[in-house]
């Protein structure tokens, strides 16, 4: 370990990448030629990327992902069905920057979670705020949240989130207070945040799932008309992964 006062410095002000490069630039002394401001350069690249990749590290803690999914890991081999230029032009970032939404729909098992959880990775990379909830966990919080004084709070972190995402919708009939709930978080988030939702349910009977035809109307408004609508066929990959030698002996 190096003892100079600079390195004292460095420590004391928490520049742990340039200390960290620094070392590096002392146990090789031919870095020593290198002009001042390219040595500097590189203390100060190795401090940036240090930094930034704490960010995305916090980041994605925040985000609770359920699947540790990424784009580039994704499976594209296989029985399933989906448009795949529409999943490359998610990759980037113009939906979110648009406030627009996702739906990832199709039967149980195709990959719908995980396909939300690597978009919801990759906009952790983009530098966004992002949240994974089960919609029904998220409401009985919400329930609680109403007993114990916590509501607007709740409410409010959740209009911060730059992308939601809400999975497994329509699983679980509704209660009234369920349903004003959601309206409050998707009218928070209208035209100021993005809510990726998945769902077994064909879009088509989202309105009757809802159970309030007015309210119903509000929520779906706000929800599926700025939509993309991702859709997955094909057969579950738990029972691909049940018939792989992987799977068998795990
Ligand atoms: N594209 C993929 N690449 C690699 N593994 C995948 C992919 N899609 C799904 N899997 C794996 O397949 C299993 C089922 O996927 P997932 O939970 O995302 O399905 P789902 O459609 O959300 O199911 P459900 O509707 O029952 O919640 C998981 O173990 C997941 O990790």
């Amino acid at each position: 370990m190096y003892t100079h006062p600079t390195y004292d410095r460095l420590r004391t002000l928490h520049l742990i990448g340039m200390l960290h490069a620094l070392e590096h630039q002392e146990r090789h002394p031919e870095v020593a030629a290198m002009p001042f401001l390219e040595r500097l350069g590189i203390l100060l690249d190795a401090e940036w990327s240090l930094r930034d990749q704490k960010r995305l590290q916090s980041r994605l803690r925040a985000a609770r992902l359920k699947q540790p999914a990424t784009l580039e890991d994704l499976d594209w081999q296989g029985s399933r069905r989906f448009d795949r230029s529409l999943l490359q032009s998610l990759a980037s970032d113009d939906w979110i920057r648009q406030h627009r939404n996702v739906l990832v729909l199709g039967p149980t098992g195709v990959g719908k979670t995980y396909i939300a959880c690597a978009l919801g990775h990759q906009a952790c990379r983009d530098g966004y705020h992002v949240l994974y909830q089960r919609l029904p966990r998220l409401l009985s919080d919400l329930e609680i949240a109403h007993a114990d004084g916590r509501y607007p709070k709740l409410l409010q972190r959740l209009s911060k989130i730059d992308l939601l995402i809400l999975d497994d919708w329509g699983l679980e009939i509704l209660t009234d207070r369920s349903r004003h709930d959601l309206l409050e978080i998707l009218d928070d988030r209208y035209q100021t945040g993005s809510t990726l939702v998945t769902s077994q349910l064909p879009v088509e009977h989202w309105h009757d799932s809802i159970g309030d035809p007015t309210l119903a109307d509000a929520i779906l408004d706000r929800l599926i008309h700025n939509a993309y609508r991702l859709t997955i066929d094909g057969e579950s990959m738990r029972k691909k992964q049940r018939l792989t030698p992987t799977a068998q002996s795990a």
